[in-house]
């Protein structure tokens, strides 16, 4: 492949998660989620922002995928709100919800886009959370449930399905720091929730497969990040592999290896009590996958800090440009932790379910969004992926964060990520630069100037 190009067949989406864009959050029977309740609690969301309409994609779907087509988009990953099936989180589903997916699944297969579902992107039903939520074990057991049930009810018309979306931030930021709903600071409820949705990521697999011939895949996806030491010191290096052993490996060595790093459960087991993980339990996370999602922005540096408890570390700014969330510009990081999967974690087919930047777009006098950091950005990191491609590393397709500004969780409106702006008060869409861009790097199915 000439340089920036990427094989036949390269599948080209964007990304998109439920409660970021849907709004309606009180129609179609729909259930409360712990973000309604996270985002209705004052002080924690920026402006007190809230999902509530966010980018009335509940109504305005058939639109939004007519874009889509226009953009050329081979797939497009979104969520299905739990709640909107069990509105309490389990027992009887709800008609209503389950039909809007069908309709929005309708859209795509008339526009010739395959759909690529999220079933977890952090919207768990309130009556879940109610009864213990994460932390408890049989919010597993219930997970498992809602997905054998959609894999029953859509599993002829979904060929991707995606168990969980970033376990870590679910784990950390939801009950360590509690940026996340449902706002705790846990740290042994945050390793509870890790491995209880690794547990019900491994029944859901199961279910799956036990649902005997599927036409579809089903995969992960995690948040990984290049953990770079701010320095050569020793002190550092070890700081930078215990950074890298929570975020990286905590998650992919249970799913690829079959059991929690060694190195940071005994670190980890001094200071908290971590949950019981079972041989069962082990063999259930570990099954195989058909695909891995990696959710890659941005490296992490960092030097040794004696100070801070959890892992004596401290985070430090990179040398590179920032985005607008603070984050470095690192293309590298990208080709980094695709080649280190392929050569140390798994053989399977790796796909990119989400790269992305947020920049202060504005509107200009003429009606356009020019936004040309953002199309440097999705420009080199394209040129990365094409070169770790042509290395041998399979990675099959390549979504961008996001299809359209939305609800960007704890930073509420604020972040604007897509490639579509989205006007919220009279809710247009309006194509930025980067949108005519990627259509067409879709067209070439390489990288364009
Ligand atoms: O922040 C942008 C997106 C967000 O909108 C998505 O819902 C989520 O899947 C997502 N994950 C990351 C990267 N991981 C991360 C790490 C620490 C804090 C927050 C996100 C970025 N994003």
């Amino acid at each position: 492949m000439a340089e920036g190009g990427f094989p036949p067949g390269f599948l080209w989406g964007a990304a998109t998660a439920a409660y970021q864009i849907e709004g309606a959050v009180d129609e179609g029977g729909r259930g409360e989620s712990i973000w309604d309740r996270f985002s209705h609690t004052p002080g924690k969301t920026r402006d007190g922002d809230t999902g509530d309409v966010a980018c009335d994609h509940y109504h305005r779907y058939r639109d939004d995928v007519r874009i889509m087509r226009e953009l050329g988009l081979a797939a497009y990953r979104f969520s299905v709100a739990w709640p909107r099936i069990f509105p309490e989180g389990r027992g009887r589903p709800n008609p209503d919800g389950v039909a809007f997916y069908e309709r929005l699944l309708d859209e795509l297969e008339k526009a010739g886009i395959q759909p690529v579902v999220t079933l977890y992107h952090w919207d768990l039903p309130q009556a879940l959370q109610d009864r213990g939520g994460w932390p408890h074990r049989d919010t597993a057991y219930r997970f498992a449930d809602y997905a054998a049930w959609m894999f029953e009810r859509l599993g002829d018309r979904v060929p991707y399905w995606i168990t969980h979306n970033e376990p870590f931030v679910v784990s950390i930021l939801g009950h360590v720091t509690g940026e996340h709903a449902p706002g705790l600071n846990d740290p042994a409820a945050g390793f509870r929730t890790a491995h209880h949705l690794l547990l019900s990521h491994g029944l859901a697999v199961q279910a799956f497969r036990e649902g005997g011939r599927r036409k579809g895949r089903i995969g992960i996806t995690l948040n990984l990040s290049p953990v770079h030491p701010a320095s050569g010191s020793p002190e550092d290096e070890a700081a930078a592999r215990r950074v890298d052993g929570l975020i990286n490996r905590w998650f992919l060595d249970p799913l690829f290896r079959g059991a929690y790093p060694e190195d940071m459960v005994e670190h980890f087991g001094r200071l908290i009590p971590l949950p019981e993980a079972s041989e069962d339990d082990m063999r259930l996370i570990s099954q195989d996958v058909d695909f891995l999602g990696v959710n890659y922005y941005s490296r992490q540096v960092v030097r040794h800090d004696p100070g801070e408890l959890f892992l004596q570390m401290r985070q430090i700014d990179g040398p590179g440009p920032k985005t607008e969330m603070g984050w470095e510009v690192y293309p590298a990081g990208l080709g980094e932790i695709l080649r280190r999967l392929h050569e140390a974690y798994t053989k399977a087919p790796l796909f990119v379910t989400e790269n992305g930047a947020a920049y202060p777009d504005t509107v200009s006098p003429d009606g356009a969004v020019h936004d040309p950091d953002r199309i440097a950005y999705l420009r080199d990191h394209l040129l990365e992926l094409s070169r770790v491609i042509a290395g041998g590393v399979p990675v099959q397709g390549y979504f961008l964060w996001s299809l359209m500004d939305n609800f960007e969780w704890a930073h509420g409106y604020s972040k604007r990520f897509g490639i579509l702006y989205v006007d919220y008060p009279t809710q247009r869409r309006i194509w930025k630069d980067s949108a005519y861009w990627y259509r067409r790097v879709i067209e070439a199915n390489a990288v364009v100037e």
